[in-house]
């Protein structure tokens, strides 16, 4: 159960993607929990578009050899030695969460969809993170697999965004700088020098 309680500003700043799990599993109510939270992203008429196939607990195991099957077709002529070593970024991940959007034939939509979905699955990163929970958003190729999708239970029409990795971590990675907010920002209407001076 989370203990933890971070501001909004904290959870946003200090979250970082997490790409080494420690192994230790996630407890599928905490995620049901962080999921039940994460759905009050914005999403354009409530369309609520997306859903999710999760792997954790004893049902990781079964989502193991399908990644076994797809990232390593080789994988029979290794050593369990040497299999064991390539399935470890796999292996000591807490929980999978495949965020299945729908591809609407509009394009505005379409569009609409994949921003609130991305809402959603930063929420669930935010929220992940108050519980001491690490994640990194992956898009592997393989997403796109024809038999990966199927095997994942993606239908025609819907799109695989996200492969969300979630789990216990022990060194934080360091955060790459960003850039700062008058790098970005034009004001609107602000006059430049010259015509300053004119004035
Ligand atoms: C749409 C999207 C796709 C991403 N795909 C990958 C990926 O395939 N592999 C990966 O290691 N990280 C992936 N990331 C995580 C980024 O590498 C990470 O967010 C970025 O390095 C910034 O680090 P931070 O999240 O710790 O601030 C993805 C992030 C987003 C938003």
């Amino acid at each position: 159960m989370n203990e933890q309680s971070l501001s909004v500003r904290e959870a946003i700043i200090g979250r970082r993607s997490i790409k080494k799990f420690n192994g230790q599993p996630v407890d599928r109510d905490d995620l049901m929990r962080i999921i039940d939270d994460a759905v009050w992203a914005p999403n354009h008429q409530n369309r609520e578009p997306w859903r999710l196939v999760v792997a954790c607990g004893k049902e990781i195991f079964q989502l193991y050899k399908l990644l076994r099957d797809t990232t390593i077709p080789k994988w029979k002529e290794l050593t369990d030695e040497a299999l064991d070593k390539q399935m470890q970024k796999f292996t000591t991940v807490g929980a999978f969460v495949f965020v299945i959007v729908p591809e609407d034939v509009r394009q505005k939509q379409r569009l609409e969809d994949y921003a609130a979905a991305s809402t959603f699955i930063q929420n669930i990163q935010l929220l992940a993170w108050d519980y001491g929970i690490g994640s990194c958003w992956k898009t592997p190729d393989f997403l796109d697999a024809p038999t990966f999708r199927e095997a994942i239970g993606a239908k025609p029409g819907e799109r695989i965004i996200s492969m969300l990795q979630l789990g216990y971590f022990d060194e934080l990675p360091k955060a790459v700088e960003r850039k700062k907010a008058k790098e970005i920002v034009t004001i609107f209407g602000k006059l430049d020098e010259e015509e300053e001076k004119e004035v």
